[in-house]
């Protein structure tokens, strides 16, 4: 029985899973956190990648790894390799203004736009890879002009478990390539023209490669303390991929099926056989992990909000899951709008949350708890309907991430997406993706291995349409935060 490991460097920490290439059994796994900021020096990735690879039992006995991570995040390297500056990631908004300024280059209001999503699948917005070149440019000429090589944070761990042979050796998988806003989701290639608008020259950035391409073979001496002789290790190193392609490769999402993701982002994706290209900038037009595409709505308010209204109440998780779900719907009325930290779906990078409808009937710690939940799954509910309005059949979302842990969060979402939600036991999917990608590549079979997750929850569609409809009206009510803070 081959072993495969697969790794999740997200946002808020690593997860390494240890699986049977053949069946999916989970054999081993581990973990560790990541720092909190919006900008992060890639070594804690290195760092917390290493303690948790050790946690799961080292890597000396597996067949490949794959390695499955946050999207957008610029890691900008100099001609030593050396990494530049912290990386700046997928939810730092700071290049919000470069954005703007990169999409009216293209041309007015809507011809700009639309450039850019026939460009590249993508309208930028400040998560985007391109858009932190431009800020880096403008604002940091000294270390723009360092730039020998600018990669992602998947791409980064796999070169370093390449043992970091040099920046020709830089490696990615379509679907992170399709997050930076300089390589086509439906070409196929990178638009260097792009890259140059944006930094000011053209700099390397990683081969692209197919779903079973080897990105090279895994160097155990890079690991410290492994105590292996340098270039020693003939794990193969797959493609990896961006975390919610390798989430929907993962829970083996189907036609019909709308992954919904709650982490520190909120996502809504499905798979399709054709690219999107949704000038609005609503709908980003991703690629996927086997060769298809991604079309995915993304909000930067899901987990944290709910982290956040347990601070407030000075509750735990599962007791305001126990105050939302002792509320009634739509919570009298109470709204939380959730933009905790800026928005940027709707594309509203300096918004601040809020909270309407308070009233003496409304002012408890069980309406708060259900409004923040309701606010959390209402803007993602807001993502599902522009996946439609795209063509994406909407027949069950699949829940996932850390937020489907809570039993508030997976009753209310049935009766604010108003269709079935289906909830696979608690687990590491895009860790699990990206092993899956791993044993297709080390078992060298035409198609992935069949890993179904087994033992789902499944919540009967239960739609309460007035959820939404306050929502809708509150949505719009927001301050922007101050200047500084
Ligand atoms: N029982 C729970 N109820 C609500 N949220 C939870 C629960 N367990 C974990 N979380 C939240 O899930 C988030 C982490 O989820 P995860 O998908 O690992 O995020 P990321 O991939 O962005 O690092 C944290 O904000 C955490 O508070
Ligand atoms: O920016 C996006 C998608 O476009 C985010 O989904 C990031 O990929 C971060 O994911 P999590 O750490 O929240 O899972």
């Amino acid at each position: 029985m081959p072993l495969v490991a697969g790794v999740d460097s997200s946002t808020q920490s690593c997860k390494v899973v240890v699986r049977d290439a053949e069946t999916g059994a989970l054999v081993r796994q581990g973990r560790a956190s990541h720092p909190d900021g919006t900008e992060v020096d890639p070594s804690a990735w290195w760092s917390a990648l290493q303690t948790a690879i050790d946690a799961a039992g080292g890597l000396t006995d597996v067949a490949a790894v794959s390695v499955g991570g946050q999207q957008h995040g610029m890691v900008c390297l100099d001609e030593a390799g050396e990494v530049i500056r912290p990386a700046l990631l997928w939810n730092d908004t700071r290049s919000a203004g470069a954005a703007a300024e990169l999409v009216q280059e293209a041309g007015e209001g809507q011809a700009g736009r639309r450039f850019w999503a026939d460009a590249v699948g993508s309208v930028p917005v400040a998560s985007f890879t391109v858009t932190k070149l431009r800020w880096l440019a403008r604002n940091e000429p000294a270390n723009a002009a360092r730039v020998a090589a600018v990669c992602l944070p998947h791409d980064w761990l796999t070169w370093r478990l390449a043992g970091a042979p040099g920046l020709d050796a830089l490696r990615t998988d379509r679907s992170d390539a399709s997050g930076t806003g300089y390589w086509s989701p439906a070409t196929g290639e990178y638009r260097p023209d792009l890259l140059e608008q944006a930094l000011g020259r053209v700099v390397r950035v990683p081969t692209v490669l197919g779903p079973t391409e080897a990105a090279g073979h895994l160097d155990l001496a890079a690991l410290s303390g492994s105590g292996a002789a340098p270039g020693s290790g003939a794990a193969l190193l797959g493609p990896g991929a961006g975390d919610n392609a390798a989430a929907g490769f993962g829970v083996g999402a189907r036609p019909g099926d709308v992954v919904v993701s709650i982490g520190t982002s909120g996502t809504v994706f499905s798979v399709a056989d054709t690219p999107a290209a949704d000038p609005s900038g609503i709908v980003a037009g991703f690629a996927d992990v086997t060769g298809r595409f991604l079309p995915l709505v993304c909000t930067l308010n899901a987990a944290r909000v709910l982290d956040a209204a347990a601070a407030m109440l000075r509750v735990g998780l599962d007791e305001l899951a126990d105050l939302a779900l002792a509320a009634p719907p739509g919570a009298d009325g109470l709204v939380m709008v959730p933009y905790l930290e800026g928005e940027r779906t709707p594309n509203r990078p300096d918004a601040t949350g809020a909270v309407h409808g308070l009233t003496l009937r409304t002012s408890t710690p069980a309406h708060l708890a259900r409004a923040a939940v309701e606010g959390m799954l209402c803007a993602l509910a807001d993502g599902l309907d522009a996946l439609a309005a795209h063509g994406a059949e909407v027949r069950r979302v699949i829940l996932v991430g850390g937020g489907a842990r809570s039993a508030a969060v997976r009753r209310i979402a049935a009766q604010v997406f108003g269709c079935p939600v289906v909830v696979p036991p608690p687990g590491e999917y895009v860790a699990d993706g990206a092993a899956r990608q791993a044993a297709w590549l080390a078992l060298g079979t035409g198609e992935a291995p069949s890993w179904t997750p087994s033992g789902v929850e499944e919540y009967a569609a239960e739609p309460v349409p007035g959820i939404r409809e306050r929502y809708a009206q509150a949505r719009e009510l927001h301050l922007d935060r101050l200047a500084k803070g």
